[in-house]
């Protein structure tokens, strides 16, 4: 199945970026970072939203999305996928068609998130799919999300190095 995120790419990126924060910021007793990760992904799902109020924003007269910024904030999202299968020690998934529209897979992404870090349910092939599915249903190319990603990947590391 072609994808709109190399996700091979991302998990190697990530593997390193997690071990590097995790270095940093080691994991306290009882400390539950699939859940503090789940909802770190719920964050950047409600923040590329805000950026593609079209999906939503009934009430606005005018709602311009900011291509930009939701490239951004879909980057983000991308992340914290890979990063909760890290966290996981998910081994293998496989990707699915999505038939959702952008709205469905903005929510069903949060629902899935939740089950994941709540229920402990099965369903990372459900997540991973939705967020690659909606890469492509944003209108973003898989040259625009490896640009982006790698981009946000550097200023992850200058944030670490700065005490952000
Ligand atoms: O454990 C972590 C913490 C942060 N990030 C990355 C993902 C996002 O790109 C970015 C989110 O951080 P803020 O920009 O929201 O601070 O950091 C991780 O990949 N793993």
């Amino acid at each position: 199945m072609e994808t709109n995120v190399d996700w091979q790419t991302v998990f190697q990126m990530q593997r390193k970026l997690t071990q590097h924060i995790a270095e940093n910021y080691p994991v306290q007793d009882g400390e539950d970072r699939v859940k503090k990760k789940a909802f770190a992904l719920m964050t950047e799902v409600a923040e590329c939203g805000n950026e593609e109020k079209s999906c939503f924003k009934f009430w606005k007269a005018n709602p311009i999305p900011n291509h930009e910024e939701m490239l951004e904030e879909h980057v983000d999202i991308v992340h914290f996928v890979a990063d909760i299968g890290i966290e996981m020690g998910i081994k293998d998934y496989k990707l699915k068609p999505v038939k959702e529209d952008v709205l469905g897979l903005f929510a069903g992404t949060m629902y899935l998130a939740y089950l994941l870090a709540y229920g402990k349910f099965n369903v990372f092939d459900d997540l991973i799919s939705s967020v690659d599915e909606l890469g492509g249903k944003l209108g973003f190319t898989p040259e625009d999300i490896a640009r982006a990603h790698k981009r946000k990947n550097e200023i992850n590391y200058s944030r670490q190095a700065s005490g952000y």
